[in-house]
């Protein structure tokens, strides 16, 4: 007779775990998904979530080899406490919240989906732009306390015409230079020194080898790469005072890249005329934290970038698949 799961040792449980459903692999999925990646998950694996399984789920530090995560924390202590695992699909680009250096050392894969919501990303940049250029923010915020501006003082501009420059040509920087440059007619000034020219996309743009070029040319600059230690706080005070006072500032990014004690100083003093920050170095980002900004006109959204049902979707799928994949090939098993 098979014993009971949990009359086992924890390093048995994994594999009881696993043998318990029809011999599909048990993936813990640690946050929500769209339905189409939970319906692919039934399909594949034998999926521990919140909804079927929260008391499994809340082990699965113990007990699970493969995990999906959408916006979880995998840290250190988790990846010690959890001696069986060894996939995490990432749905999404950024990883900054897995401890990849405790996953490397364990020899733990992160499946990320690079490029997958890149044009989400890139279109939320230009609702920023937009927003700021035409006062949407403050416009709206008043009308919804039924305080309607009259339209004299709100004469905002067109981007037509104005420079974008971006700093990061990966998947959602060049996404970004498509709209921009192609749909809005801005010329494009763009600076990244890891992404060989020829990999750009082929929208007419000038190949900046400073960050000084940029900040001397551009009307808006928008971000586009990880948090590091290299890029926190690339952008300060220092840089926004060799900004034009025409600049618009983004962030669809990573919070942390430009300084935002900088930003609402520079914003004060009117050395760039506006921001949009998807991205905080606190998020959700609060009033308590960020009402002063909001009141200098920082269009200030959720690091909702990402976030569609498009991408969401296709990056979830994409982070299933890749796990499948992983997991087909894995003779550790
Ligand atoms: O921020 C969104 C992502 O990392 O995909």
């Amino acid at each position: 007779m098979t014993p009971h799961p949990t009359a086992l040792t924890s390093c048995h449980a994994a594999s009881v775990i696993r043998s318990a459903s029809s011999r599909q692999p048990t993936v813990y999925l640690l946050d929500n998904f769209h339905p189409d990646v939970i319906a692919f998950c039934e399909a594949n694996f034998n999926p521990i979530t919140q909804k079927n399984n929260p008391e499994e789920l809340a082990k699965w530090r113990e007990n699970a080899q493969y995990i999906l995560v959408r916006g979880s924390r995998v840290t250190a202590e988790d990846i010690a406490a959890a001696p069986h695992l060894k996939a995490i699909g990432k749905q999404g680009v950024g990883i900054d919240k897995i401890d990849a250096a405790a996953c490397k050392a364990r020899n733990i894969q992160i499946l990320n989906t690079p490029g997958i919501n890149a044009q989400a990303v890139a279109e939320l940049v230009l609702a920023l732009a937009l927003g700021v250029a035409r006062q949407l923010g403050p416009v709206l915020a008043k009308q919804a306390h039924g305080i309607l501006v009259p339209k004299e003082q709100c004469i905002g501009f067109e981007l037509r015409g104005r420079t974008i420059g971006i700093i990061g040509m990966g998947n959602i920087g060049s996404a970004v230079s498509k709209i921009f440059g192609a749909g809005f007619d801005c010329p494009v000034i763009a600076y990244d020194p890891f992404v060989p020219a020829g990999a750009w996309p082929n929208i007419p743009h000038e190949r900046a080898s400073t960050l000084d070029e940029v900040w001397a040319k551009a009307d808006i600059i928008t971000v586009h790469m990880p948090l590091t230690p290299e890029t926190r706080d690339m952008i300060s005070y220092d840089q926004m005072k060799a900004m034009k006072p025409s600049t618009i500032l983004i962030n669809a990014a990573r919070g942390g890249i430009i300084n935002e004690h900088d930003l609402e100083r520079a914003l004060s003093e009117k050395l760039i005329l506006g921001a949009g920050l998807d991205c905080h170095e606190e998020e959700p980002p609060s009033k308590d934290k960020y009402g002063a900004m909001w009141d200098l006109g920082v269009m200030s959204t959720p690091h909702l970038g990402g976030t569609t049902a498009d991408s969401q979707r296709a990056a979830g799928l994409k982070a299933a698949e890749n796990l499948l994949q992983f997991i087909q090939k894995d003779t550790t098993v």
